[in-house]
Parts: C-alpha cells; structure tokens; sequence
C-alpha cells in the first residue's frame, strides 16, 4: 500500500514541528504539506529544518486548497479558528482530519460534528495512550463511589498555552460525569477565587497551573470522608501525542465517514 501523504497543519508551532519530525520516522507515512496561518513569518521556510532535520523540501504555505489535492490526511493542533476554516477543506477533499487543538467551543463542535457525514475526523483533547486508559480509570473509579467524594482535576503545563482547562482535564472531566451518570456541564466548578461559599455536592472541580515547559500534567483526586484516591499521568515529551496522531491518521485512512475519538483508534471502548 502507498505511504499515506499528510499535512501537517501549525507546522512551525511545537507540536507541528514534532509532527514534521515524528512523521518521518514512521513508516508508511510522508510529509506532503506544511500549512501555517496567513501572514506568518515562516512561509516559505522549510519544515524539516524548522524540525531540526535534513531539508525535505516541504515549504510552509498558507494554501490548505492547493496542497490538499495531492493528500490523505491532515494533522492539524493548532488554533481552534484555524482549525474550524480547515474543516470545510478537509471534507471537501475526503481527507482524514486528526483534531488535537483543544479550547474548541460547544458551537465549534457542532461545525465540526456537521461535516461527519462526509468526513473522516478523528478528535480527542489528548492523543496520548496513557491518558486514555487513565480516563476509563477515572470512568471506573466514579461508578464505585458516590457523591461522598468529592472529584478534583488538577492540570499542569508550560508557560506558553494558551486556553484553561486543558482538553485533557474536561476529557476526564467528562470520565468521571459519564461514570456518575450526570452531565459535566451542570456539575463543573471552575475558576474558583474570592468568597466562594463551600463546595457544591457533586460537582467536579478543575484547577489549572501554568508554568516553565511541563508537557502536560493530570491528577484527577477522589477526596472522600478521611482517605484520597489520586489517578495521575505526566507527559514527558509532546512526541508522545505525535506518535498518537500517525497511529490514529493510519487507523482511520479509508475509515468510513464519521466522527472517532481515540478510544476507537486505541481499541478501549467498553
Ligand atoms: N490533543 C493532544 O494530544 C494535544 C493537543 N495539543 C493542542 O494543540 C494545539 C497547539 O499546541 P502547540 O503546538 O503547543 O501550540 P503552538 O502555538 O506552538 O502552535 C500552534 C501553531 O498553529 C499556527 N496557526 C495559527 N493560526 C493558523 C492558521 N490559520 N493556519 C495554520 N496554522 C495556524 C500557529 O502560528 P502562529 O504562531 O503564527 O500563530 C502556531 O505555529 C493546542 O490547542 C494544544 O492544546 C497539544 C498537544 C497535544
Ligand atoms: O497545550 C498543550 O501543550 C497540551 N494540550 C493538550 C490539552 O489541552 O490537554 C494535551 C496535552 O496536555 C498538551
């Protein structure tokens, strides 16, 4: 079979050029294209050097049109704007379209849900294997307690991102609600600060730090009448989301339409 020919979307960003770089150590795939926002000081620029490799000849474009003609698929952690214009080409094209960008809103969603019929998206906050078994964990362990514990996210990061909480942190929120049988949106505490009053029964609490280069830090607690449950996973190189990206990219190529999470990809449905 034809080595499965991707555009990587946000090439000069970080996990961009770890795709560029991750790519072409992966076998069966090749880097076609390398799409970065209009405007951008790196057009034209090469994306194996801005990888840190040999030129391989792939200059940054802002052209998703043009060099989708010749492609499989788009690896696209980005911005969620850029991510939303780059859905409607994608579906056109019949690409597979791997979603790792993260601070998509609820209506960002739905732009994205509206082209499944016609497109391969594969989309998960975090594309990591550890943190998706971590979030059946969290399912698991929210079945066998009740509201006498209390559930904590806690996330750390890098200095540099950009949107709170991560999409790793609402992906185990929403583990830990599915395994209550409650929605996450009416029983999500967020941004505490001030007078706050005491904790609310049952609702899930996130917390975010930022800071230095953490690649990405998750602990859910499980606060009950005196003892803890903590469920931690530490990233510790952004590699590992790259590598989650092509192992979902090459599951999903000739997929039939249709919206998949990395619980498909990975084989971890219940
Ligand atoms: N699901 C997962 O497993 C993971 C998800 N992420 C998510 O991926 C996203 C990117 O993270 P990261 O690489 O650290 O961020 P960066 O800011 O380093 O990279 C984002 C890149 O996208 C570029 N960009 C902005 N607008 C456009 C556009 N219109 N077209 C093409 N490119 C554009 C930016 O360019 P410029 O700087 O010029 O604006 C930048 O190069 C975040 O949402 C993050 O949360 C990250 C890691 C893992
Ligand atoms: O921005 C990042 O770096 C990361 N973003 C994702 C998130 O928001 O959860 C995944 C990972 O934690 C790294």
């Amino acid at each position: 079979m034809a080595d499965m020919r991707l555009i990587v979307a946000g090439a000069g960003g970080r996990m961009g050029r770890t795709l560029t770089r991750v790519i072409s150590e992966t076998p069966g795939a090749v880097l076609v294209g390398a799409l970065e926002a209009p405007g951008s000081e790196l057009l034209g620029k090469d994306a194996g050097v801005l990888a840190g490799l040999p030129a391989n000849d792939v200059k940054l474009s802002a052209d998703l049109w043009s060099m989708s003609a010749a492609a499989d698929g788009i690896l696209d952690f980005t911005v969620p704007a850029a991510t939303i214009a780059n859905v409607a080409i994608a579906a056109e094209r019949g690409l597979v379209h791997v979603i790792g960008t993260t601070g998509l809103s609820q209506s960002d969603d739905a732009v994205i849900r509206s082209v499944t019929n016609r497109a391969i998206v594969v989309k998960s906050g975090n594309m990591s294997l550890g943190v998706n078994l971590l979030a059946a964990l969290v399912k698991r362990v929210a079945q066998s307690l009740d509201e006498s514990f209390d559930i904590e996210i806690l996330e750390m990061h890098h200095k540099s991102k950009i949107d709170a909480p991560s999409g790793t942190a609402l992906m185990l929120g929403e583990a830990a609600a599915a395994g209550r049988k409650i929605a996450l949106e009416q029983h999500s505490a967020r941004g505490r600060d001030g007078l706050t009053g005491a904790r609310r029964a049952g609702d899930i609490g996130f917390a975010s730090l930022r800071g230095g280069t953490a690649a990405g830090d998750h602990s859910v607690i499980f606060a009950g009448p005196s003892e803890r449950i903590t469920l931690s996973h530490h990233a510790e190189d952004r590699a590992l989301f790259a590598q989650g990206a092509l192992k979902a990219a090459l599951w999903a190529h000739g997929k039939k339409p249709g919206m998949y999470s990395m619980t498909d990809v990975l084989g971890l449905n219940d």
